[in-house]
C-alpha cells in the first residue's frame, strides 16, 4: 500500500483553522482508536487523484465493541430529559456552524464537491430550503472563498439544519390518551427510544446524511454506530469530534471508518440483536441485502435508496424556471444525488427551446477541480462513476439518441489528468430501451424524452420500479397538482428543482425504500410507541 500523508499534513494542506478537529482514527466510546487488525485504507481526492490521508479499516470485532459501548451508553442516555437532549443538539449545531469552513474544506477534499457558480442558479439554490445560507449568512457567495468552499459550506449548513431541526423535535415526542371501551380502564401511549441504531451513510452528502440520522437518533434518546462511506470518512469523524465538544456523552455517537470491510460491517449490524434499528442511505441493491440479512432479528429499517427522478416539463412551462430547476437538480453535486433529475420528459413543442436555455446556462459554468478557483462543476467520485455516465451516453447513442449539446472545452490538461471528470452533456431522443431510462446515471448527463400529452407524460414518469423524487414544471397549477398526485414517488417538486429540507419528509416508495427522514416524521423512525392500560377501578 502506498503511504499516505499524516493527519497533520492533511490538515495543513487544507489550511484548517482548527487542525485538532481532523482525525484519521475511528471513534468508540469517546476514544479515538485504530482497527484491532491494524489495517488501514487510503482516501483520495477525486478531483486530483491525490492521496489525502488514511483511516482504520474497522472490522467485525471493532463493530462488536462499538455496539457494546453504544448499548452501555443507551442505558443512561435513554433516561436523559428531552430538554437536555435538545440543548446538546443546539450546542452541536452551533459548533458545526462555528467550524463550517473547516468542515467544508474536508468535504471538498474527500468528495470533490462542485458548485454551480452561475448567479442565476445560485439565486435559485440560495432561496431553497436545502441550504439555510440566507439566514446563516446573508452574503455567503461574496465571501473570499473559492466556489468549491461555498459548495462545501452549503452542505455543512444543510447538515446543521438537521441537528437544529431535531433539537426542536426532541421535545415534541408526544404520546396520546385513548378513550377505553372498558369504563374501568385508562389507556395512554408513550414514545420511547428504540435503542442502538446503526447509521449507514453515503459518500455523496457525507455529513448531511449522517446528521439527518444522528440528529433524529439523539433527539429520540438513541445511541448510534455511524458508518461513513469509505470514500468520505473525515467529515463524519469531524462530526464525532464536535459531538464530544458539544458535551454529548461518550458512546452516544460512535464512528467506524471502513472501505473493504463495509459489507461485513453491514451484515454484523443486521444480525446483531443488540442493534435495534438500521438507517441506510444507499443503493437499492444494498437495501435489499440488508432486508434479507436482518430478517432473523426483525430489525426496524429505514431505507433511503436509489431514485430515477422523472422531470415533466409541460408546454406552458416557464422555460427559464424549468431550465434552472432541472440544472439545480441535475448538477447539484455533479448529478450525484438520489433525487437528481434523470429522465427529463419534455413536451415536443418546446424541447428545442428548452435545450437552448439549458445549454446557455451550463455553457457559462466551468468544470474543474478543487485547485481551480473558477470551477463550478466538479469531478465524479470515481473512475467507475465516470465509466457509468460514458456508458449511458454511448448506449443512448447506439439506440438512436442524439447528443445535442456537450460542454465545449475538452477536459484535458494537467488539472484533469488524474481526476474523475465527465463533460456535462445533453441528449435527446431517449426511450425506454436505453439504460439511462432504467437506471440513475449519477452524473452530469441530461437525458431528454419527448411527449405529447399529460396522460403520456405521467405514464412515462411512472415507468420505474423506484420512486423517490419527481419534478413538474407548468404554469397551470391544476395540472401541476393532478400530476403530483398521480406520480408514484415519495416527493414531488412543482416548479422547483430542490426538494430537500430538514423540515420536509424525505423518502421514497416502491424500490426506493421506506421510512421518512427529516421533518416531524423523521424522529418517529427512532421511537417505539408503548400503550399503557391502567385499571382505575
Ligand atoms: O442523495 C441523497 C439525499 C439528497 C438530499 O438530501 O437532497
Amino acid at each position: 500500500m502506498p503511504s499516505a500523508p499524516s493527519v497533520q499534513e492533511f490538515a495543513k494542506s487544507l489550511g484548517l483553522k482548527d487542525p485538532s478537529l481532523l482525525h484519521n482514527q475511528s471513534l468508540i466510546g469517546g476514544k479515538w482508536v485504530d482497527a484491532k487488525s491494524g489495517r488501514r485504507f487510503i482516501v483520495e481526492d477525486p478531483s486530483t487523484g491525490k492521496l489525502l490521508c488514511d483511516a482504520p479499516e474497522m472490522d467485525v470485532e471493532d463493530a462488536d465493541e462499538a455496539i457494546a459501548v453504544a448499548l452501555k451508553a443507551f442505558d443512561s442516555f435513554r433516561k436523559t430529559t428531552h430538554r437536555a437532549r435538545a440543548r446538546m443538539l443546539r450546542k452541536l449545531n452551533d459548533l458545526m456552524i462555528e467550524n463550517r469552513e473547516d468542515i467544508a474544506k474536508v468535504i471538498i477534499a474527500e468528495n470533490g464537491k462542485p458548485l454551480w457558480q452561475s448567479q442565476e442558479l445560485i439565486n435559485v439554490w440560495r432561496h431553497t430550503t436545502a441550504c439555510n445560507l440566507s439566514f446563516r449568512d446573508p452574503s455567503p457567495f461574496i465571501l473570499p472563498l473559492t466556489p468549491q468552499v461555498a459548495e462545501g459550506l452549503a452542505e455543512v449548513d444543510y447538515a446543521a439544519t438537521f441537528i437544529e431541526w431535531f433539537s426542536g423535535e426532541a421535545e415534541r415526542t408526544y404520546g396520546a390518551t385513548i378513550p377505553a371501551s372498558n369504563p374501568a380502564n385508562r389507556i395512554i401511549t408513550i414514545k420511547q427510544p428504540i435503542g442502538v441504531v446503526a447509521a449507514l451513510c453515503p459518500w455523496n452528502l457525507p455529513i448531511a446524511m449522517a446528521t439527518r440520522k444522528v440528529g433524529a437518533a439523539i433527539a429520540a434518546g438513541c445511541t448510534t454506530v455511524v458508518k461513513p462511506a469509505g470514500e468520505t470518512p473525515y467529515s463524519t469523524l469531524m462530526l464525532g469530534e464536535l459531538v464530544s465538544r458539544a458535551g454529548i456523552p461518550d458512546g452516544v455517537v460512535n464512528v467506524l471508518s471502513s472501505l473493504e470491510t463495509t459489507p461485513r460491517l453491514g451484515e454484523k449490524f443486521c444480525v446483531d440483536p443488540r442493534v435495534k434499528k438500521i438507517s441506510l442511505t444507499g443503493s437499492t441493491r444494498v437495501g435489499k441485502l440488508l432486508v434479507k440479512q436482518s430478517a432473523d432479528t426483525l430489525k426496524k429499517l429505514s431505507l433511503e435508496l436509489g431514485g430515477n427522478a422523472p422531470v415533466i416539463v409541460y408546454e406552458d412551462a416557464d422555460l427559464e424556471k424549468a431550465a434552472k430547476g432541472i440544472l439545480v437538480s441535475k448538477l447539484r453535486n455533479g448529478g450525484q444525488t438520489c433525487v437528481s433529475a434523470n429522465r427529463i420528459l419534455v413536451h415536443r413543442n418546446i424541447a428545442d427551446a428548452l435545450v437552448k436555455v439549458m445549454a446557455g446556462m451550463i455553457g457559462s459554468m466551468v468544470v474543474g477541480g478543487g485547485s481551480d478557483p473558477k470551477a463550478n462543476i466538479g469531478p465524479l467520485i470515481s473512475s467507475r462513476a465516470v465509466d457509468k455516465v460514458k456508458h449511458h451516453v454511448e448506449d443512448a447513442i447506439s439506440g438512436g439518441a442524439k447528443v445535442v449539446w456537450q460542454y465545449p472545452s475538452p477536459l484535458t490538461g494537467p488539472q484533469f489528468s488524474k481526476g474523475y471528470f465527465y463533460p456535462p452533456t445533453i441528449v435527446t431522443g431517449v426511450n425506454q430501451s436505453m439504460q439511462v431510462w432504467g437506471e440513475e446515471t449519477f452524473g452530469p448527463l441530461a437525458a431528454i424524452t419527448l411527449f405529447d400529452s399529460e396522460q403520456e407524460a405521467v405514464k412515462l414518469a411512472n415507468e420505474s420500479k423506484v420512486g423517490l423524487g419527481a419534478y413538474v414544471f407548468t404554469k397551470d397549477m391544476s395540472k401541476a397538482m393532478r400530476t403530483a398526485e398521480e406520480i408514484q414517488t415519495g416527493m414531488v417538486g412543482i416548479n422547483t428543482g430542490m426538494l430537500s429540507a430538514s423540515e420536509s419528509p424525505f423518502g421514497g416508495v416502491n424500490e426506493s425504500g421506506y421510512g421518512k427522514e427529516g421533518s416531524f416524521m423523521g424522529i418517529e423512525e427512532y421511537l417505539i410507541t408503548k400503550a399503557i392500560t391502567m385499571d382505575v377501578s
